[in-house]
């Protein structure tokens, strides 16, 4: 359906994450007035996805045998529909979700968009990955960050959140030495990885337990922490252009971020008739009255014995010796364990798949927009808000966006990581009382290198 070499320049630069580089478009087709174009990426030096051939490998066919669609799909596309449709669709409401629809895109178009894209793309995201130009379909999605019908003369609001994982764990399987990560979140302690690794320039003062907390005042105060450290956790859009927050991803140094100053900000707002304070707290009061996040949470909370303990699981379900007991010489801790290994391969595998599950939920974005409703009229396919303070209500939309797979391989990764981000973290609280915020120093657990 997009072949023509030609049909690129209707394209433009949106945004991308880690796995996918997402288009707006600005031609004329009415078709796809409205739509981003969501491409699949390759890491450079990676090889290229060949289509028509198995993409889970015999270990996930066996984890997601009950979906047929999904374990005997033949390209990484079909294998995120399944699971959109048959997993998450399930557990979050299927009024937040949107699959899109596939569609042809030749390697001549896939070739001119690389070219055309290349200038606004951020350096390190170039350094790492391209467009996977042998990938011959691209998923078409409603813009989410538009609300279809908005008048000329109107605008239209959205915000981007990744709001991580929202709940602390509780999970018995907790070594003793990590049991921090019972009262301090996830997301705390990587920023603290984050900050030393070069990939944040400061620490965020949003706490996703806010965010979660199900209280409007919570709500509110993870929004303004939000929209006071952005990082790749925060994004504006105004019209469909993206007006705060980074472009492409986590990392927030200056010369990679394309945001203008939070005055500047408030301007752009204010000329809609809008406050900054105003609209962030509209934002507050949509999460809180539309409850969107709880499905959410409940989601995430598929993690129930966290890495710790899905870890040894998932050796389990690769028949092979666990490599975390292996290099475990704590006898209550081996023996607490071997409980794990003692699991049948059905209830090993259910741990896993909800493992994985939760990890979708924990790295997905949901993007609400806003416009103002006419006449107190709301669109049929719009929710309504409103604050006591404006004499106005808005229409919003709300949508989950990113529920893609997770790779069963990547658990090793997890657990690394996990490991890494609590010790380094550990080891800064020890050392002086809080962790360091300076970033200089090599961290603690270089050993356990979650990079690999
Ligand atoms: O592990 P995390 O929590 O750092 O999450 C990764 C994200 O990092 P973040 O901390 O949100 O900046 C990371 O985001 P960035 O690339 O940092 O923008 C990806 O979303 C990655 O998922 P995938 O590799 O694309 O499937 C995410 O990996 P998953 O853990 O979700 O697989
Ligand atoms: N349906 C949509 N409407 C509007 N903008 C979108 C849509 N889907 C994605 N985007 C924009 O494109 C960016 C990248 O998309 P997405 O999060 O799906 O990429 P990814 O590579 O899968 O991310 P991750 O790093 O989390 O794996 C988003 O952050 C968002 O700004
Ligand atoms: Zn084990």
């Amino acid at each position: 359906m997009l072949v023509r070499a030609d049909d690129a320049k209707d394209w433009f630069y949106k945004g991308e994450g880690a796995a996918n580089i997402v288009l707006g478009y600005c031609g004329s087709s009415l078709f796809l007035v409205g739509k981003v174009l969501r491409i699949q990426k390759v890491a450079k030096g990676g090889s290229p996805s060949p289509n028509g051939c198995l993409v889970l490998s015999d270990h996930e066919r066996l984890m997601w045998k009950d979906i047929g669609e999904l374990a005997e799909s033949t390209s990484k596309d079909v294998a995120a529909t399944a699971f959109i449709d048959h997993v998450m669709r399930n557990l979050l409401d299927s009024k937040h979700i949107d699959a899109g629809i596939l569609v042809h895109v030749s390697k001549e178009f896939l070739e001119a968009v690389e070219g055309n894209i290349k200038s606004q793309r951020p350096p390190w995201r170039i350094d790492a990955s391209k467009i996977d130009v042998l990938c011959e379909s691209a998923f078409l999605i409603s813009d989410h960050s538009i609300i279809i019908g908005t008048p000329k003369h109107d605008f239209c609001i959205a915000v981007e959140i990744k709001p991580k994982c929202g709940f602390l764990p509780s999970s018995e399987y907790i070594a003793e030495k990590n049991a921090v990560k019972r009262h301090v979140t996830r997301f705390k302690m990587h920023q603290f990885l984050k900050l030393h690794q070069g990939e944040i320039s400061q620490i965020s003062g949003y706490d996703p337990l806010d965010l979660f907390s199900g209280l409007k005042d919570r709500i509110h105060l993870a929004i303004t922490a939000l929209f006071a450290s952005p990082q790749n956790n925060f994004r504006i859009f105004l019209n469909g252009c993206l007006i705060f927050g980074g472009l492409g991803g986590s990392m927030d140094n200056t010369d990679v971020r394309s945001h203008k100053s939070g005055e500047a900000i408030a301007d752009l707002i204010s000329a809609c008739g809008l406050q900054l304070g105003s609209f962030l707290e509209l934002v507050a009061e949509a999460i809180f009255g539309s409850g969107i996040l709880d499905r959410l949470l409940a989601t995430q909370q598929l993690d129930v014995l966290d890495i710790e303990g899905a870890i040894h699981v998932y050796y389990n379900i690769i028949s092979r010796p666990c490599a975390v007991c292996k290099n475990s010489s704590d006898a209550e801790l081996l023996h607490q364990y071997s409980s794990l290994h003692s699991l049948s391969l059905d209830d090993s595998l259910k741990i896993v798949r909800e493992y994985l599950i939760a990890a979708t939920a924990k790295d997905c974005s949901l993007m609400i927009s806003f416009s103002r409703t006419a006449d107190g009229r709301n669109a049929s396919d719009c929710n309504s808000v409103a604050l006591k303070s404006l004499n106005q209500s808005y229409n919003y939309k709300a949508y989950f966006i990113d529920l893609d797979l997770k790779p069963l391989e990547k658990m090793a990764y997890y657990y690394k990581l996990d490991q890494k981000i609590v010790n380094f973290y550990k080891m800064n609280d020890k050392t002086e009382g809080k962790p360091s915020i300076s970033g200089s120093g090599g961290p603690p657990g270089e050993a356990l290198d979650a990079s690999s």
